[in-house]
């Protein structure tokens, strides 16, 4: 296996908008050449913004549309609520993205049978999600994602896997429930940290100064995660999640400058 990269390429914008826009304009390039490509999106306000950005696109752009048409979508995590849920990333980012991808091209997280959830109802859609997942080509045994992009929650979350949770340090499985989410809702399902350092490429995106600290913490433990398995950890929860989310072969950050603001100069 090759050495992961010790630090991330960090990309400064100044606002939101701008920076969603670069982060499409280099999600179209690592799309470009591949004939089936598998990317992962995400929820939030900056998966919400991105997704706004690749709709835009989607609609005024022929060539980016023919990609876009090719691409497979997942979501690394979701929350567990019934189909079309105000409240779910996926109802929110398809709102985003203004046009519906091709069923087969589109796989969204089963929905939950009422607004309360339990569990194991929550374990069984994740189980039907890795069952999903075993169609994307694999790295070591892993469902390896094109392009992972990811938010940043002001605690150093990733996807659904929060500092201190076991879920965070799950590794004999692609997809674990959460029930227990300080972010509402509190039942969800979400990728585990193995799947998504499978990906071959990981991309953050995080804006405003309330996520400044956890990513200066997570550039922090950036090299350290990069040199270690969550396997290695045994199960003992991660307190920064966000320092974990690495790609195979690159991890960008996409930032404005209020996030970039406590990083350490480059
Ligand atoms: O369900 C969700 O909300 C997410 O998938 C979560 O991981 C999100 O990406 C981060 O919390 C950042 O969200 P914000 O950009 O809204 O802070």
């Amino acid at each position: 296996m090759n050495p992961r990269p010790t630090t991330p390429e960090v990309t400064v914008r100044p606002d939101e908008r701008t920076t969603a826009r670069t982060l499409v304009d280099a999600l179209l390039e690592q799309v470009a050449d591949r004939e089936d490509p598998h990317v992962g999106l995400t929820g939030g306000s900056m998966g919400v913004e991105v997704a706004r950005e690749i709709g835009a696109r989607w609609a005024t752009d022929e060539t980016a549309a023919a990609l876009l048409d090719r691409t497979h979508w997942w979501f690394s995590d979701e929350r567990f609520l019934p189909e079309g849920h105000a409240d779910r990333n996926d109802t929110q980012v398809l709102e985003a993205l203004g046009t519906r991808p091709a069923p087969e091209r589109w796989h969204v997280l089963a929905p939950a049978p009422g607004d309360d959830p339990s569990r194991d109802e929550a374990e069984a859609a994740a189980v039907d999600q890795a069952a999903e997942l075993a169609m994307v080509p694999r790295h070591e045994g892993l469902p390896s994602l094109d392009l992972l992009v990811l938010g940043v929650g002001p605690d150093c979350h990733v996807a659904s896997l929060f500092p201190g949770h076991p879920d965070s340090a799950v590794h004999d499985r692609w997809t674990t429930a959460v029930d227990d989410s300080p972010k509402p809702p509190p039942v969800r399902v979400s990728f585990t940290m193995p799947v998504i350092r499978a990906a071959e490429q990981v991309w953050l995106v995080a804006c405003g100064e309330g996520k400044a600290e956890a990513l200066a913490g997570a550039r922090e433990a950036f090299a350290g995660c990069a040199s270690t398995t969550v396997a290695a950890r045994a199960g003992e929860p991660l307190d920064r999640p966000a320092g974990w989310a690495q790609g195979r072969t690159a991890t960008r950050w996409f930032l404005d400058e209020a996030a970039a603001a406590r990083l350490p100069a480059a």
